[in-house]
């Protein structure tokens, strides 16, 4: 695993450089306990995941990942509600549809919101039945790539190794990775899940939604989120975009 793992650092080399510096655990993102006084948020019954947008801005970042939701007619109007929204300047935000409907929210949404693939082919288009590739991403105008969720670990069963790859390779074709990211195994087992996630974690993924969004952009060490359920609502999702105001208050 460690050989896994300093591959992956390895291959995004110097980007993100602190969190990828770690070696990561064996298939797992970074899932946190919800008992830490500072996330002992009443609304937050999930466990944590924490998301590192590579080569981003450095703006405090909400991307909304509608995963294997939707239709034509249900994105329309979310569409709909996201071009009508009153949005804050300082915040990147980025939604990621399932890839069937990229292009028609590409189309039409405005250029205030970018979109992000869900995931990626880990090279070069070809004989890969079911992949979508990076350049195939770039050529419809998406700009980003979700790579190492959990669900994608946990669930389709991919591994450090193999994220580790994409991520590389989708940086190489200049896309931007939100990579979902983890603990050392030796850290897990010490029982220092925790506290090294929490130093690691650049945004905030897991349950956020329009409740609990202000409190938790108020954290210090939170500096984005993603968020899964609450982005199918176009009037959430803004008010989630715009809890980068509670940050500045706290500042
Ligand atoms: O997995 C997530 C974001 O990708 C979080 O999902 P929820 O916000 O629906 O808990």
């Amino acid at each position: 695993m460690a050989a896994a793992a300093s591959s992956l650092a390895t291959q995004v080399s110097g980007l993100c450089r602190e969190v990828l510096s770690r070696e990561s655990a064996p298939p797992t993102a970074l899932f946190l306990r919800s008992d830490h006084s500072r996330l002992r948020l009443p609304s937050l019954r999930r466990p944590h995941r924490g998301v590192v947008a590579m080569a981003g801005t450095g703006k405090f970042f909400v991307g909304g990942n509608w995963k294997c939701n939707g239709t034509k007619d249900s994105i329309s109007k979310l569409v709909a509600d996201l071009n009508d929204a009153k949005l804050e300047n300082d915040v990147d935000i980025v939604v990621a549809p399932p890839y069937i409907y990229a292009d028609q929210v590409k189309q039409s949404l405005n250029d205030r919101i970018e979109i992000s693939a869900q995931n990626c082919w880990v090279g070069k288009g070809g004989a890969f039945t079911g992949e979508i590739s990076a350049e195939q991403l770039i050529d419809i105008g998406c700009k980003w790539v979700i790579l190492g969720h959990s669900e994608r670990r946990h669930i389709i069963g991919e591994d450090d190794q193999f994220i580790g790859k994409k991520a590389a390779f989708a940086l190489s074709q200049n896309l931007k990775v939100i990579a979902c990211i983890g603990e050392k195994l030796e850290e897990r087992e010490a029982g220092k899940t925790f506290d090294v996630c929490f130093e690691q974690m650049k945004a905030f993924a897991g349950s956020v939604n329009g409740s609990n969004c202000s409190e938790l952009a108020k954290q210090e060490d939170i500096d984005g989120f993603l968020v899964g359920g609450a982005s199918l609502k176009g009037p959430e999702f803004a008010i989630i975009v715009n809890s980068v105001t509670s940050k500045k208050v706290a500042a």
